[in-house]
């Protein structure tokens, strides 16, 4: 089948310029922002987002550095690998994402993507009193320019999240600084994706997956990918739909924490990367993700505006440090995750539906 497919009529993923909110524009047009992102946060919970302001020079400088790490012999990656902490490589099949979700995969570990995680770390905030346990040290590969690079990109990726959240608190009509109160020290992790497999090792078994059908952990996730063929969004049809970026758009998607916030008003919407396949081969695919999960000991419970007393759908409050721990001990040490029940329930009915 010749990919990427349309996009039917139906499903598109919103596209979203946050100028105003970057660039200090006037109160009329920031308001006109966050009704875009109110109606594409409850329809597709997947925004294509311009006007982030991140300049080309550190977008070219953090493909650089994806490409000097991932281009590194094999043994010279695995170095860099940290048990028990979201940070360092992950080589190819050591996760399955869809194992954070309750949902069992044909082959446990069966992602194909390989990563490198950087992220923020508890000794950062001098004034508290964290565990690292719970942020994670970062590992530098011994690349020259590696760690300024992806320093810089953390830096922007971490403003345009920061700056998504005042624009999420002016659309959900809560104070400016709301989501200030949860994210003042929070647990932010860079994860830079490679989706590459070598000549000749392809099967056409139908197996083949870039990364499994996940929703993300946190409040928001920054999405930067390359403009090729791989990323699925589950639409409201049950479908499995192609999204790539807009010419110099960021994918923004919301996470767990979020949807629990608008008691699912707003979607914390499945999505999995599964690389067509030309002519035997999979096109290498890079993306790198900013997840913004919140402060490791705030408690994320909906928001009074939100409870719908009459269904009893609120979710109970829950800690960020247990929502996190709960769905990596899915990926990662392939425990199912038994509380992501609402999630399953939707693959597996998108199971029954196919992708377009
Ligand atoms: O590679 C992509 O486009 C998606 C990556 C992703 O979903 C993730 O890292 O959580
Ligand atoms: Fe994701």
């Amino acid at each position: 089948m010749p990919h990427p497919t349309p996009a039917p009529a139906g499903f598109a993923v919103p596209v979203v310029d946050i100028s105003a909110y970057t660039h200090g524009g006037t109160a009329e047009a920031k308001a006109l922002v966050s009704r875009q992102m109110d109606a594409a946060c409850s329809t597709v919970g997947f925004v294509q987002v311009l006007g982030h302001g991140i300049p080309d020079d550190i977008l070219d400088g953090l493909k650089e550095a994806v490409d000097a790490f991932f281009s590194l012999p094999p043994d010279a990656k695995k170095s860099y690998r940290v048990e028990g902490a979201n940070r360092g490589y992950s080589p190819p099949k050591s996760e399955s994402l869809s194992l954070s979700l309750g949902v069992e995969s044909a082959s446990r570990m069966n992602d194909f993507f390989e990563a490198f995680n950087i992220g923020t770390e508890a000794r950062s905030f001098t004034h508290l009193d964290l565990s690292e346990d719970d942020y994670g040290i970062n590992v530098w590969p011994d690349i020259e320019g590696f760690r300024s690079k992806t320093d810089a990109y953390y830096a922007e990726a971490g403003r345009v999240a920061r700056t998504l959240t005042t624009v999420f608190a002016d659309a959900l009509r809560l104070p400016h600084d709301f989501f200030a109160a949860l994210t003042d020290h929070s647990v932010d992790v860079l994860r830079m994706n490679n989706y590459a497999l070598p000549k000749g090792t392809v099967t056409l078994d139908g197996e083949l997956t870039g990364m499994g059908e996940h929703t993300d952990f946190g409040l928001v996730t920054v999405l930067w990918a390359d403009q090729v063929a791989g990323l699925q969004v589950l639409g409201l049809d049950g479908v499995w739909h192609d999204v790539a970026p807009a010419d110099g758009a960021l994918l923004v998607n919301l996470g767990d924490l979020t949807a629990r916030l608008t008691n699912d008003r707003w979607m914390s919407t499945l999505h999995r990367v599964k690389p067509p396949i030309v002519d035997g081969t999979i096109q290498r695919r890079r993306s790198v993700a900013y997840f913004h999960d919140g402060n490791i000991d705030a408690v994320i419970s909906t928001l009074p505006s939100h409870l719908d007393a009459d269904h009893g759908l609120a979710y109970e409050p829950i800690v960020v440090r247990d929502h996190i721990k709960a769905k990596l001990a899915g990926s990662r040490q392939g425990k199912a995750n038994t509380a992501a029940v609402r999630d399953a329930a939707r693959v597996l009915a998108a199971a029954k539906g196919g992708s377009e």
